[in-house]
């Protein structure tokens, strides 16, 4: 694992229509993630938030038009911003640890980190498979589309955002916790073959088996693997403040293995820990599952 982590505040709520999640990052922060990784022996910077220019409230933010793409300029803006800062990480050598905010700043992310990696594989660890497009959604929320645009569907301007073209190869997408995929989400994933593990499956083969398929489907195919972890994976009563809560979902001492085993790999170069909004939380209970979830990756042992 690289030793050298940067963290990047990614304050973004213009994906969803939940208000909070844009102080995602600094619940992180207080829950203790730098200390954590300090212990762990690691060099930790931080970069501070990246902020929308554009001024949050409740009544301009996530009003239905005609496009289907929710405050499509302020997403469009953010992201941009966002994928310069993650492009100058990789270029200085450090890993970047993305706190979110939304998951649609993972169209950023991997548009700056995507630039540095000839097949970057993606481990999408969620409920939701955020392979929606306009047509396909059901909300119009964008960060229920940041994989599917980084795998080069839906909006040309975001597909093509930062730099021209395809930022994932679906083949190279594996989805983890499945359990709350649209009618278009389901049939994009059949038609492109890509590796999914539902509850379902998850149930069925055991969290180990699933984490080893997964590692042993991007083994080869891909030269960086972007680990983007969105708390509404975890069960609600494990992550309650998150915008999109899912029953049915991964316990913590699943994740921790699950995170663990990536650990191992050595073969993760890149996180995002999304999603977490502390006005939906119960005394930072959330943040303090994400920071836990992080010091799993990043190498803490149970024994
Ligand atoms: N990152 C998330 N929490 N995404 C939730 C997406 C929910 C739903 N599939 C939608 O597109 O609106
Ligand atoms: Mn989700
Ligand atoms: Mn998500």
């Amino acid at each position: 694992m690289n030793q050298n982590i940067h963290i990047i505040g990614a304050a973004t709520t213009f994906g969803q229509p939940r208000l909070g999640v844009d102080l995602g990052p600094d619940a992180i922060r207080y829950a203790g993630l730098d200390k954590a990784l300090y212990s762990l022996g690691y060099t930790v910077t931080d970069a501070g938030d990246i902020r929308s220019k554009y001024r949050v409230n409740a009544s301009n933010h996530s009003v239905k038009n005609e496009t289907n793409l929710l405050n499509y300029k302020e997403v469009m803006d953010f992201s941009l911003e966002l994928a310069a800062e993650v492009d100058n990480t990789v270029s200085s050598g450090h890993f970047p640890l993305i706190l979110g905010g939304d998951h649609s700043l993972s169209i950023g992310s991997l548009a700056g980190i995507s630039k540095h990696y000839e097949d970057l594989g993606v481990i999408w660890y969620d409920a939701h498979g955020d392979l929606n497009d306009s047509r396909t959604s059901p909300s119009g929320n964008i960060h229920g589309m940041p994989l599917g645009i980084s795998c080069g569907v839906g909006d040309e301007d975001l597909v093509n955002l930062y730099n021209r073209g395809i930022k994932v190869k679906p083949q190279n997408v594996v989805l983890i916790g499945m359990r709350d995929l649209d009618e278009g989400e389901k049939l994009y994933i059949k038609e492109n073959d890509i590796l999914t593990f539902t509850m379902g499956d998850i149930r069925a083969k055991g969290i180990e088996n699933v984490m080893k398929e997964a590692l042993v489907h991007l083994e080869g195919r891909t030269d960086g693997i972007h680990l983007s972890v969105d708390v509404d994976a975890l069960d609600p009563l494990e992550t309650p403040g998150t915008g999109t809560p899912v029953d049915g979902g991964l316990s913590l001492s699943e994740s921790q293995l699950a995170m663990e085993m990536l650990n191992e790999s050595e073969r993760i170069t890149s996180m995002d820990l999304v999603e977490v909004n502390p006005l939906l939380d119960e005394k930072n209970k959330t943040a303090e599952k994400a920071v836990k979830i992080a010091e799993s990756l990043f190498g803490k042992k149970q024994l």
